[in-house]
């Protein structure tokens, strides 16, 4: 079967050359749902954005749906993150409805409808006048109401409610097995989400530890487990090979800011 999301030898630097992703090599297949597991500042989120055609990259390492996602994003491809709630434009004073209507909500009625429903959301809300998590569910409908064939979610679920993530991550299987979409998911958060799942790709410092791994919810471990283990791994392996100055600094002189701060520290 050909790949729905393929990356070749994909490094990438971002502005002040930091090294974010380091010869990233793997294959994804249609159907598939794969879990990115790794530290806070593992290359997730940049992964993500650059499948989605969002930062440039050489020619021919990211070949999503068989188009160069850069060059030519190809159609179907549909990114979801927590930027978006940071937009001024979705904390205005809009309905809900029309806002959905804004984004081309009326071409995809039934499935803008299956979705209102089972993220629980009412069209007669304003988005200036709606809890954050209210706020995520409506950015839900909005992504996911266009049939997407690849869906890069970035820690979206992160404020729903319990009942809604669990109708919502039930509805993202169903539409990968029935219309083999394909699913590329980065999140700390491993509650309810055993059965999600196809695979696994651990992420260390801006590469892949070893190609996405079939994942079972029935193995030995749990979800929980296996990554809390990983990013023991990972710290370990941070700490022998390039120690970091994080954490408490012994023996170090007092600092400029220590010194200002005290001297007009009225408080006490
Ligand atoms: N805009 C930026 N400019 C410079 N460096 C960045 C920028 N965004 C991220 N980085 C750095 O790139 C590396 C990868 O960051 P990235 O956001 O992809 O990690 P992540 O795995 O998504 O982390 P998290 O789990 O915290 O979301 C980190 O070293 C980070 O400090």
């Amino acid at each position: 079967m050909k790949p729905s999301i393929q990356v070749q030898n994909l490094s990438f630097k971002h502005q002040n050359d930091t090294i974010a992703l380091q010869n990233i090599s793997f294959a994804v297949t249609p159907g598939s749902r794969v879990l990115l597991i790794g530290s806070n500042g593992a290359g997730k989120s940049t992964l993500l954005q650059i499948c989605a055609g969002k930062r440039l990259v050489p020619p021919g390492s990211v070949v999503l749906l068989s188009s160069d996602v850069f060059q030519h994003t190809p159609e179907g491809i549909t990114h979801l993150s927590t930027e978006w709630a940071m937009n001024p434009v979705v904390r205005g004073d809009i309905l809900v409805s029309t806002f959905l209507d804004s984004v081309g909500g009326y071409r995809h009625k039934e499935r803008r409808d299956i979705l209102l429903s089972i993220l629980d959301v009412d069209l007669d809300w304003r988005m200036h006048q709606i809890s954050d998590g209210e706020r995520r569910r409506v950015q839900l409908v909005m992504g996911l109401m266009a049939p997407w064939d690849v869906l890069l979610l970035d820690e979206v679920t992160v404020d729903l409610d319990v009942l809604v993530r669990h109708e919502l991550l039930l509805f993202l299987c169903k539409e990968t097995e029935e219309r083999q979409a394909t699913i590329l998911y980065a999140t700390h958060i491993f509650d309810g989400l055993e059965g999600f799942p196809t695979h696994l790709a651990h992420m260390r410092a801006g590469a892949f530890v070893e190609d996405p791994i079939p994942w079972s919810p029935t193995g030995p471990s749990s979800l929980y487990t296996v990554a809390l283990n990983w990013l023991r791994e990972d710290r370990k392996f941070r700490d022998e090979t390039a120690p970091s100055n994080r954490g408490p600094r012994k023996g170090e002189e007092t600092r400029d800011s220590e010194t200002f701060y005290k001297k007009y520290d009225y408080a006490h």
